[in-house]
């Protein structure tokens, strides 16, 4: 995975087939993803939503090259993150991908300053990257935050240390930057801010960005929210219209009003009409219900 050059373009992330089951402590498996196809391209900008428990963040983890997929591939920049080596995994974990860790505290060393987070962020990258790189000022400059340069971290908000994490996460050029519920617990102000800051890195260095929230007015502001239910693709919005997804195997998820019309195990017919397909519950003798 080429990390020669400050990346100033977006990464693309493909997933085929992707299984992810996790072994408890216990002995336990736990089939976290079900079978998930899903194209995401350079410079695109996703909400990733569901309830919990659903996969959104074991995506996040194959995305970002910390686990391998139990079955399918998940590819990121070209390369199969199920077959590549350690060393790459290494190498696409600290230039390819950008990561903001739920809670600002997680990503941050809290006894420095803005400037030292960000060289240390970028510790891992090769000597010859890091000088292409914008200086840490430079960076916070180039995104709103020269005022917060100087100022410890203990005398900042909770929304200042987010944006810190944020700088510091995408320090590195990564073109794919992933983000865990980066506007939970904070205020609306905070949250407007850091969406203003990941709609700036995209326009501006084409960053492609996956966030998850549990927040649908956060996934409104990305032009593209996918929802998974129970380890699968459940839907996508696009442009405020919510649409359901063919799975390989053909399979449909029903939108939550209709799910609740069509409970498993109902027999449904469909019909072709002139506008579309109806679908039409039926009892066992095929009569309409
Ligand atoms: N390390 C693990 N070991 C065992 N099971 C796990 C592990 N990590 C996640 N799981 C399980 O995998 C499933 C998916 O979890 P995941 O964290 O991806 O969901 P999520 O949609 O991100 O949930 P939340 O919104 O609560 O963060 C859940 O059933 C979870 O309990």
């Amino acid at each position: 995975m080429s990390t020669a050059v400050a990346r100033r373009t977006g990464v693309a992330v493909r997933c085929v087939n992707v299984v992810q089951i996790y072994t408890t402590a216990g002995g336990h498996d736990v089939v976290a993803l079900r079978g998930v196809n899903l194209d995401i391209r350079a410079g695109e900008q996703v909400a990733l939503l569901g309830p919990s428990g659903s996969g959104k963040s074991t995506l996040l983890s194959l995305f970002g090259g910390v686990l391998r997929p139990s079955a399918g591939k998940v590819i990121v920049d070209g390369h199969d993150v199920s077959r590549v080596s350690e060393g790459e995994l290494g190498r696409m974990r600290s230039g390819t991908v950008a990561s903001l860790l739920q809670g600002a505290s997680r990503n941050l060393l809290p006894y420095a300053g803005a400037v030292e987070n960000i060289e240390f962020a970028r510790r891992a990258l090769p000597t010859a990257v890091r000088r292409s790189l914008p200086s840490a000022v430079e960076l916070l400059d180039r995104l709103g935050m020269r005022d917060l340069a100087g100022r410890p971290l203990g005398t900042m908000s909770g929304g200042e240390k987010q944006r810190i994490a944020f700088a510091a996460a995408v320090s590195s050029g990564a073109g794919l930057l992933l983000a865990d519920e980066p506007t939970s617990q904070l205020s609306h102000d905070d949250r407007d801010a850091m969406l203003a800051l990941l709609h700036l890195v995209n326009r501006e260095f084409g960053t492609t960005v996956v966030l998850v929230t549990h927040d649908p007015e956060v996934a409104s502001a990305m032009p593209r929210s996918i929802t998974i239910r129970n380890g699968r693709i459940g839907s996508e919005g696009r442009h405020g219209f919510d649409f359901g997804v063919v799975d390989e195997d053909g399979a449909v998820h029903l939108p939550d009003d209709l799910a609740d019309r069509f409970p498993a195990g109902t027999l449904v017919q469909f019909e072709q009409t002139p506008d579309g397909v109806l679908l039409r519950a039926v009892d066992e003798t095929g009569a309409q219900e």
